[in-house]
């Protein structure tokens, strides 16, 4: 799909629209009609008149014939396969992460929509090969994540929905649900992840639909079939905030549009054509409609059952795909010009996708209610346990032989089987009211989403008769004023007696319609919630008496045994529900502190943008600049070089070099919600890029880098990387002087032994002989990858210049190591030590990787500091082609001893930048 624009919840998504030509029937043939359509390559289409008299030159420059161009183009010689990985196949990864989707098959009758859709039993169309990579997908990620599939298939016959799965269901009714989701009451829907099993009630479904032979298809469908796969995902990791994702995939084999002198059909089959040409021309309206230019036609889904289903496909929240199909033949050719001009102008169409997350946000006020609950409980418990004890103490005073009794009676194994179906009943009823607890909770969550609905509908309505109110005011104030200066003749002539009453607005009359659906669902809610508040008490109740019959059943010991057990359960319960409370509190917390980021950030970029525009202002218009301003902005550039450097240092190229793959729970948090501030607008459109950053880089840190490399970095790429290759190469320099300074250190310790001194250099060499690499490995703490290549010996040799060079590709020939052979005995020695010190150097560096990372940012900060403020700049003479930073000297500075550092005049000279 093509992506145009990002947010970090909404993405703006262009209908894709796909083209396919069947092969000429045999019925065409027969006819000897011409091919009219042909695929030009991948996403061309040229349809040609077959009126059209090539020799014809008057009317050579009025050629009928058109070129089309679409997302993808298929002709006879696709397969099934080819067709589904082009449409379909990228829409199942969207399904189950939550955003909704629709695949369509569009076009004439008998041009192959249900051939692309259902196909046959040797070339499965769409519905197979979607719902087994789907369930492919789902068995894929199923260890960390909890799926439920459900599936329904219904038609759309006449303007009346039929239950393809349970025909014998009547008509059914379209329902919009609170959210303005449309659905079908009453459908039957099947739960599994079986393709097989889907794949049966598909087949049996399908010979349910109404299906006649006409003149233009044998096996013609007389009505819209949808196939609904609902899926359901949520983590199976019950600690963390729970994120339920809900995404619907609806797969429609739409009626094919008709002529009637075509098909030649009469009686009942005349009338299907009337109702079907009458919601694919609802279909057509909608298209023109929602792909106007200006986008301020108003689209009428209302029209048929149809457009109604298709609502969000079309223009609300979904992925859509549209295939188009037409015949080849010369015969058809003005069915083909029609559907190619529909399916054109669908492009335009964009939808507004969005991740459906049912947040279960479960209040921590809520939990606090259990907890105090089931701490309540536990009381009653531990009091019931004590009474027993003082009651069991009494009875063993009173009467040993009682009791003796009553504990041979009781070892029984009636009674231990009595007592162990009681501790169950006493646990079931516990963990059914731990359920419907959870219920009640996200019934009073939905409850108080429909609040929150309800009152946006409301202050829509209430704006609304504010301002017609205003108006009212307005009119009668005009009114007054005119009586004031008219006379009373006048007055009564001229004016209306009442003020002209402004009809409602469509967006109004829509308030209005919701709020009846939320009062309506409200109420719903209300009802489930009372059953379920009386479910529990009786549960409570069941328990009690359960409780009750403990003493007449068990002994006393087992009895506190269970009542011990039941304490037990409802302390875990109590954990259980703090933990969540306080996963809810901390997500909150970060939640609002990412808004205030986000917020933040909006903000500096508005800035940014802002200032960049005005320097370009000057600029172009050549203004003078006083110096103090010239010279904020020099502070400015110079901030935000330095900062985006460092940003782009510390935290490099996330997205790109990431090693590990997150883990199911970081993927879960990454994409929960993050509560978005609405964007700060500049020259009226959304500022989207930097939430798309945001959510993309995961910190407001590396979003600002990111927007600077992007936009203000005056790098290219591939200057980006080697910059930071440089700088590394910086920090291995520095390892390798120090492992130098080590060497000279050791040679002073160690003078050189003398050739006739075998033994002393055996035991030199002995002493000093480094632990094997393996060895330094086996102590635990391998090196980090990075450490390992800093370390390497062709990264040294990089660094110090023995390597190919700084543009090259930066590696050394490996002859280090076979030159050993070679080294004197002295030389050994060194590099036994060397090893020895560097083999240490993992140790430790193993142990504390972090250290030297933070090490080497603090002096590659330096780096940056020294280079930007450590010279005398402003002495230097200006200029703007001198300002960006060459890699050549970033990397000299690395090279030079310390004592020489000195920043190269390019990147000194940011006084004013050349772009
Ligand atoms: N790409 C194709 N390759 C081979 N045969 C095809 C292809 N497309 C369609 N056909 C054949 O063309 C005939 C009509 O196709 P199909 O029934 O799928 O058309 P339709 O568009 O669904 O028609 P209707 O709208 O009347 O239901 C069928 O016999 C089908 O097998």
């Amino acid at each position: 799909l093509k992506k145009s624009r990002d947010s970090a919840e909404i993405t703006l998504c262009v209908l894709q629209v796909a083209l396919r030509i069947r092969p000429l029937s045999d019925a065409e043939q027969e006819e000897a009609a011409t091919i009219v359509a042909h695929r030009v390559d991948d996403q061309m289409v040229v349809l040609m008149d077959p009126m059209e008299d090539p020799d014809d030159i008057l009317r050579a420059n009025r050629s009928r014939e058109k070129t089309y161009m679409f997302d993808v183009a298929f002709d006879y010689t696709a397969n099934q396969e080819e067709v589904y990985r082009a449409t379909t196949k990228e829409l199942i990864e969207g399904l189950i992460s939550g955003y909704n989707a629709t695949v369509f098959a569009y076009g004439p009758t008998g041009c192959g929509k249900t051939y692309t859709m259902l196909g046959t039993d040797k070339e499965p169309g769409i519905y197979v090969r979607t719902l087994n990579d789907l369930f492919r997908a789902i068995e894929e990620t199923s260890d960390d994540m909890l799926y439920s599939v459900s599936m329904s298939y219904l038609e759309i016959y006449n303007e009346m929905i039929r239950d393809l799965l349970n025909p014998s269901s009547g008509f059914l009714d379209l329902r919009e649900d609170s959210k303005g989701v449309i659905q079908v009451a009453g459908i039957t829907e099947v739960s599994t992840i079986n393709a097989r099993e889907i794949m049966e009630l598909l087949m049996k479904g399908n010979k349910q639909r109404t299906q006649e032979p006409t003149a233009a298809n044998q096996t013609s469908s007389r009505s819209h079939a949808v196939l609904q796969v609902a899926v359901k995902q949520q983590s199976r990791c019950r600690d963390v905030l729970q994120e339920v994702r809900f995404a619907r995939l609806f797969m429609i084999d739409l009626a094919g549009s008709e002529r009637a002198a075509q098909t030649q059909n009469r009686g009942q089959r005349l009338k299907e054509g009337a109702h079907i040409n009458r919601s694919l021309l609802a279909l057509g309206n909608c298209i023109n409609a929602l792909s106007d230019k200006n986008g301020n036609k108003y689209v009428n889904y209302r029209d048929s059952k149809l457009t109604r289903l298709l609502k969000d496909s079309l223009g609300g929240n979904s992925r859509t795909v549209m295939i188009a199909h037409i015949s080849p033949a010369s015969l058809a050719f003005e069915e083909s010009r029609n559907t190619l001009t529909y399916a054109d102008r669908a492009k335009s169409i964009r939808t507004r996708v969005k991740k459906n997350l049912i947040n279960v946000s479960y209040h921590i006020a809520q939990y606090t209610n259990i907890i105090s609950d089931l701490r309540c409980e536990i009381q009653r418990l531990k009091k019931k346990i004590a009474d027993q004890a003082g009651r069991q103490a009494n009875s063993d005073k009173a009467d040993i032989r009682h009791v003796q009794a009553e504990v041979q009676a009781h070892s029984s194994q009636q009674s231990r089987a009595e007592m162990d179906q009681l501790r169950e009943q006493l646990l079931d009823a516990f963990r059914q009211q731990m359920e419907i607890r959870k219920t009640l909770m996200d019934l009073e969550n939905s409850n108080m989403e429909i609040q929150i609905d309800t009152s946006k509908h409301l202050l829509t309505i209430t704006d609304w008769e504010q301002e017609r109110s205003r108006r009212r005011r307005k009119w009668r104030a005009e009114r007054r004023k005119e009586s004031m200066n008219k006379d009373e003749s006048e007055k009564d002539s001229d004016s209306p007696e009442s003020p002209p009453d402004s009809m409602e607005t469509q967006e109004v009359i829509l308030a209005r319609e919701n709020l009846a659906t939320l009062a309506a669902e409200q109420k719903k809610i209300c009802k489930q919630k009372a059953l379920l508040e009386h479910r529990f008490l009786e549960l409570r109740e069941r328990a009690r008496r359960l409780e009750e019959l403990l003493p007449r059943r068990v002994s006393s010991d087992e009895q506190r045994e269970v009542l011990g057990l039941l304490c037990k359960v409802h302390e875990l319960e109590i954990e259980n529900a703090e933990m969540q409370s306080h996963a809810l509190l901390k997500d909150n917390v970060i939640r609002q502190k990412n808004f205030v980021v986000q917020r933040f950030e909006q903000h500096r970029h508005l800035c940014d943008e802002i200032i960049q525009q005005q320097k370009q202002f000057i600029d172009d218009h050549s203004l003078l600049v006083p110096p103090h301003l010239q010279e904020l902005y020099d502070i400015y550039m110079r901030e935000i070089t330095l900062f985006s450097l460092l940003c782009f240092l510390f935290l490099g190229d996330r997205d790109n070099n990431r090693v590990f793959k997150s883990s199911p729970h970081a993927r879960q948090m990454k994409n929960s919600v993050v509560m978005t501030p609405p964007p700060i607008h500049i020259n009226g459109q959304g500022n989207r890029e930097v939430r798309t950053r945001n959510r993309h880089c995961g910190s407001s840190f590396v979003a600002f880098s990111s927007v600077w490399t992007k936009q203000i970095c005056p790098f290219a790429p591939t200057e980006r990387q080697q910059i930071l290759k440089g700088v590394q190469n910086i920090a291995v320099k520095a390892a390798r002087r120090r492992s130098k300074a080590l060497e000279v250190d050791a040679l002073r310790l160690h003078p050189p032994p003398s050739p006739l001194e075998p033994k002393k250099q055996k035991s030199s060499l002995s002493l000093s002989e480094a632990p094997p690499r393996s060895v330094a490995i086996r102590r635990g703490r391998q090196p980090s990858p990075e450490l390992r290549h800093a370390t390497s010996d062709d990264n040294l040799s990089s660094s110090t210049g023995e390597g190919p060079g700084l543009h090259g590709t930066w590696t050394r020939p490996r002859n280090r190591q076979l030159t050993t052979k070679n080294q004197t005995p002295r030389e050994l020695d060194f590099e036994a030590r060397r090893r020895k010190r560097r083999s240490r150097s993992f140790e430790v560096t193993g142990q504390a990787v972090s250290t030297l990372h933070l090490l080497y940012c603090i002096a590659v900060m330096l780096i940056v500091i020294i280079l930007y403020y450590g010279q005398d700049y402003r002495n230097r003479p200006y200029s703007a082609a001198a300002y960006k930073p060459s890699i050549g000297n970033v990397l000299k500075v690395g090279i030079l001893p310390p004592t020489k550092v000195r920043a190269p005049h390019t990147i000194q000279q940011i006084g004013k930048p050349s772009y």
